[in-house]
């Protein structure tokens, strides 16, 4: 029998955090074959495979044809990306927070081409956790609610993406947002708490990070599972959690 061919992939925000625990971390998946890796500067970096161009952002239209592409990067970036994924038919995994509803619209525009999976958080422990936010949110509706997240020195945005779809369960789920609190402190991976808060009793559920590679794993897992699909947005709990947990 044939083997199958390779999924081809892009990886956008290379030289960051999260680029190079992809770079790192993308050989444990024989399906995934890198062919591009894009930063800002187009710096060249020790992470990247023999042979794998390190394109800046300018060249980006110009990058060999992938078939999907696993976007870490900053919400500047994420225009231009969307655009090379409608003009090659590529797939798109995203983890960029902070997006715009302008780029959430634009992304969800690109979806109606190429299969688009965009979420805050790609951890298995937050895609449970979101599930049970909700199911706790909705049998204490009285209850304050209140969202504190955690995160290093150098995060960007503020709440954080994961904070902000956790407050969608809350929301969904007992019909009134959260309030948020953002910390930022040294090199914290990433902590979220959801506290619901009662008269004289409260209940907390929280999940901390303690490596990226949790989050790297999850989108390759993602990258993987989204191969081969048609044009439409994907939820990663739901394409992680329904065929099985990786
Ligand atoms: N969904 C999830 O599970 C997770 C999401 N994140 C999110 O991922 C994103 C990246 O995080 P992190 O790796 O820590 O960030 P970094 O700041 O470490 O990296 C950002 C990357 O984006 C590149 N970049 C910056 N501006 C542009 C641009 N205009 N066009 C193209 N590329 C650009 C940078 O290139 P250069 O170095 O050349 O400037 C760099 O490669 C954030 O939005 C963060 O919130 C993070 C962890 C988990
Ligand atoms: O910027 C980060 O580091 C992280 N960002 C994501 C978010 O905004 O929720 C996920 C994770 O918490 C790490």
């Amino acid at each position: 029998m044939e083997e199958p061919l390779p999924i081809r992939i892009l990886i956008h925000g290379a030289s960051g955090r999260m680029g190079r625990a992809l770079l790192r971390l993308v050989a444990e998946r024989p399906e995934l074959q890198l062919v591009a890796a894009v930063s800002r500067s187009g710096q060249p970096l020790a992470e990247a495979p023999a042979g794998v161009p390190v394109l800046p952002v300018e060249k980006l239209a110009d990058a060999p044809d992938f078939d999907l592409a696993i976007d870490f990067s900053l919400p500047e970036g994420f225009g231009p990306l969307v655009a090379a994924c409608r003009a090659k038919g590529a797939g798109l995994v995203s983890g960029t927070t902070g997006l715009s509803e302008a780029q959430l619209a634009a992304m969800d525009e690109a979806s109606e081409l190429v299969p688009v999976l965009w979420s805050a958080n790609f951890s298995v422990g937050v895609a449970v956790l979101r599930a049970l936010v909700h199911q706790a949110a909705a049998a204490l509706p009285g209850w304050d609610a209140d969202i504190v997240e955690s995160h290093h020195v150098h995060k960007k945005d503020a709440p954080s993406g994961t904070a902000l779809s956790l407050g969608q369960a809350v929301e969904q789920g007992r019909g009134s947002p959260p309030h948020y609190a953002s910390l930022r402190c040294g090199d914290i991976v990433g902590e979220h708490l959801v506290q619901l808060t009662g008269a004289g009793e409260r209940l907390e559920l929280v999940h901390r990070a303690s490596n990226r590679d949790i989050f790297a794993r999850g989108a390759l897992e993602a990258a993987v599972r989204l191969s081969g699909r048609g044009p439409g947005r994907y939820d990663f709990g739901e394409l992680l959690l329904a065929g099985g947990r990786p």
